[in-house]
Parts: C-alpha cells; sequence; structure tokens
C-alpha cells in the first residue's frame, strides 16, 4: 500500500494548519459539521503558531467545535434565522416527519455524547438522566434502535445500560447486536462486526506512546477507545493546544497507517480503512433486514463531525433524515435540528406517544372488524 493510497479522500482534519495552508486570500475548506477539512498530509507538514493570517485558525475551528459561550437572547441573528430555515427544529416538524414516515419501518440510529448526555469536561463522567434512559428503554420497544458512538462499546454501554439495543462503538468499527430483550434482534447475535480488528496492536501502541507524549500538558487526556483513540483539548489552555496538537502530529508521522478526524475539542485517531459511522448505519440496516427495502425510515440523531458521515449516507440514499444537535448554525447534511440533549428526550418521547396512538388505533379498529364480521356470522 504506498501512503497515498493509505491517506483517505474523505480524511479530514480540523487542524491549524488552516492558517498555515491557507492564506489570508484563500478560503478555509470548511466541511459539513463547521470543522476544516484537510488530508492527513497537510496536516504533518503544517505548523502550529495559532490563527495566522488565515484568520480562520484550526484553534477558531476547534473552539467552534464546541462553543462555550452562545447568544442566549431569544432573538435569533440573521445567520441563525436563514439557517432554521433550511434544518428546523424537528419538533416544529414532527407532523410532517410522521407523514414522511407513514407506512414505513423507522429506524432509530442514536449518537452518545452531545446527543443522548450533554457534553461535559470529564469524559468518564458523561452520565446519562435516567429519565433520557427511561425514554430510549421505550424507543426501543417501539422501533429497532442503535447507539452510535466514537466511544469504545463497552464504555458506552456502561453509560447507556440498555442490553435490548443494537450498539456500533469506535465509530461503527465495532458492532454489536442487542443481547436481550429485543423483538428486533435477529438470531442469536454475538460481535456481529469488526472491521479494524488487525489495527488493535497498533491502536494499543499508539495509545501508549500518546499518553507519554502528552503527560506534561495539563489537562490533556487521552482515551482508549479500542479501535480508535481520543486526544482531548476541553480541558487544556487553549494556549497550549498548539503544543498538544504538535505532540499529536509526532505520534502520528510514525503511523500512517492511520487519520484524524476532529470532534468537539477532541481529535480522534483511527485506522484508514473506509469505514465511518455511515457504513455502520448501512450495515445495521442489512443486519436488520432492510437493506434493499423501500419501506425504511432510519432517523439518525447525532451532533458531530463523525455522525455528517451518517447524514450523508441517509440524504444519499434518499431514505430517513439525519437531524443534528446544535445551538448554533453548521453546515450539515441533516435535515432537521433539535438544540440540547433535553430537546432530544422530547423528540423521542413524542415517537413512542405517536406510535403507541397509532397501535392502540390498529388495534381498536381490528376489534371493531372481528365484532362486525362476528355480527353478521350470527
Ligand atoms: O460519537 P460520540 O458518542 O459523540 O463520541 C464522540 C466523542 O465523545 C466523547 O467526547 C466528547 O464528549 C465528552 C464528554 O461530554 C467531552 O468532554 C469531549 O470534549 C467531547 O469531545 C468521548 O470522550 C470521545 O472519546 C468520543 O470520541
Amino acid at each position: 500500500m504506498t501512503y497515498q493510497n493509505m491517506v483517505m479522500p474523505e480524511a479530514e482534519i480540523a487542524l491549524q494548519a488552516a492558517a498555515a495552508a491557507a492564506t489570508a486570500t484563500q478560503k478555509p475548506p470548511v466541511a459539513p459539521g463547521g470543522f476544516l477539512n484537510i488530508s492527513r498530509k497537510q496536516f504533518l507538514e503544517m505548523g502550529h503558531s495559532g490563527s495566522g493570517g488565515g484568520g480562520h485558525s484550526w484553534v477558531d475551528s476547534m473552539r467552534a467545535s464546541s462553543p462555550t459561550h452562545i447568544n442566549s437572547t431569544p432573538s435569533l441573528s440573521d445567520d441563525q434565522s436563514s439557517w432554521m430555515v433550511r434544518h428546523p427544529s424537528a419538533l416544529d416538524m414532527f407532523e410532517e416527519i410522521i407523514t414522511a414516515s407513514k407506512g414505513k419501518q423507522i429506524v432509530m440510529f442514536l449518537d452518545y455524547d452531545g446527543t443522548l448526555s450533554p457534553i461535559v469536561d470529564d469524559p468518564d463522567r458523561a452520565f446519562m438522566s435516567d429519565a433520557m434512559r427511561a425514554t430510549v428503554r421505550k424507543l426501543a420497544r417501539y422501533f429497532p434502535s442503535a447507539i452510535v458512538s466514537g466511544r469504545c462499546r463497552d464504555k458506552v454501554y456502561s453509560f447507556v445500560r440498555l442490553a435490548e439495543l443494537y450498539y456500533a462503538g469506535s465509530h461503527g468499527m465495532d458492532i454489536k447486536g442487542p443481547s436481550k430483550g429485543s423483538k428486533y434482534k435477529k438470531g442469536n447475535q454475538g460481535v456481529l462486526f469488526q472491521p479494524a480488528s488487525e489495527f488493535l496492536p497498533m491502536i494499543n501502541e499508539v495509545y501508549k506512546a500518546l499518553l507519554n507524549k502528552t503527560k506534561y500538558t495539563p489537562g490533556a487526556t487521552v482515551e482508549n477507545n479500542k479501535f480508535c483513540v481520543s486526544v482531548h483539548f476541553r480541558r487544556v489552555d487553549e494556549k497550549k493546544w498548539s503544543e498538544l496538537a504538535q505532540q499529536v502530529k509526532s505520534v502520528m508521522k510514525e503511523y500512517p497507517q492511520l487519520r484524524l478526524t476532529q470532534g468537539r475539542k477532541v481529535l480522534e485517531i483511527r485506522p484508514t480503512i473506509k469505514w465511518d459511522k455511515g457504513k455502520a448505519l448501512e450495515f445495521l440496516l442489512e443486519s436488520l433486514g432492510y437493506a434493499n427495502c423501500a419501506d425504511v425510515f432510519p432517523v439518525y440523531i447525532g451532533d458531530d463531525r463523525t455522525d455528517e458521515d451518517a447524514f450523508k449516507v441517509l440524504r444519499e440514499r434518499g431514505q430517513g433524515f439525519g437531524i443534528l444537535v446544535s445551538k448554533v448554525p453548521k453546515e450539515t447534511n441533516a435535515s432537521y435540528s433539535l438544540q440540547e440533549p433535553s430537546e432530544v428526550m422530547v423528540f423521542l418521547r413524542r415517537l413512542v406517544q405517536w406510535k403507541k396512538m397509532t397501535l392502540r388505533r390498529q388495534f381498536r379498529l381490528k376489534r371493531r372488524l372481528e365484532e362486525l364480521k362476528m355480527s353478521f356470522a350470527i
């Protein structure tokens, strides 16, 4: 495999070199999700000296990936208003969504961090509320449902604790079916798919190298997500972000088989294989028996750059749609938006309520028909 082959065409990272790569006159390459889009090669070649002449540095991009100061005034800016026209609230559009799904099987895909649990400083304490857990439990009773996360599958399971769901951890590189209690479980499924298993020793090696390299940067944490590794910037002083990016860069140089993506104040290191949350969504649809089915309506809810791969798949299939969880306008392939996890919960509850009502109505209708048949028979 040549180096060029190993750099995936869609490989993207939002890093400072937009400053180095983009001159003051050039527009930085902004990708859906609001992040800069540069190749691994560009990243390794770039400098890390802050915002530079480009004005829109990777530092700006990293900051924008998870803004801490959101304008709380009720009036929307022009930008926000026009974005909301293009990506209306999934709550406001609930009736339209239901109408579009008519006669089709809704399948639910849920990202974890920032979607089911609020973003917090400590990744080990990103707990999901009991109310959200109860909601997702009910959801899985009425619709095939999957959690699709960048986290290690075991870790996301330890937060969600619902055995009746499908789980796709490590950005979809570790897929497992429900261990019990799902009527949508197909056969006796254990681990369904681990397309990057050959990378396991390398990921462990990189994890250790990153731990070692970043140990003197206050606030930096490295998370082993099994088939990928996260380097967290959230608790690092912004003045030290360039230094931390340099450390990541020096480790990455030794591993051309790995690529970088950017999430919310996090850099994610993962194999160059052509597998992402979008591929995981397709794999799960196939596992559920909806591969070439026109009567399926997948709904994917996520907040991060890596969720864009899934939104894009849905857009290209022309089936179902994506919902971006964001308080701020972002370039996205999602059709609708929700502001935060609490709105996600309201949306999921409405789906459950609607399904319950529909089933009750169908049941009453069936009973009435049987009664009528009986009365004619007498
Ligand atoms: O695909 P996801 O389930 O959204 O996982 C993406 C990353 O999520 C976690 O990091 C993010 O959430 C943390 C807790 O709120 C936050 O501290 C961090 O800044 C966010 O980037 C997780 O820790 C990462 O490993 C995942 O890759």
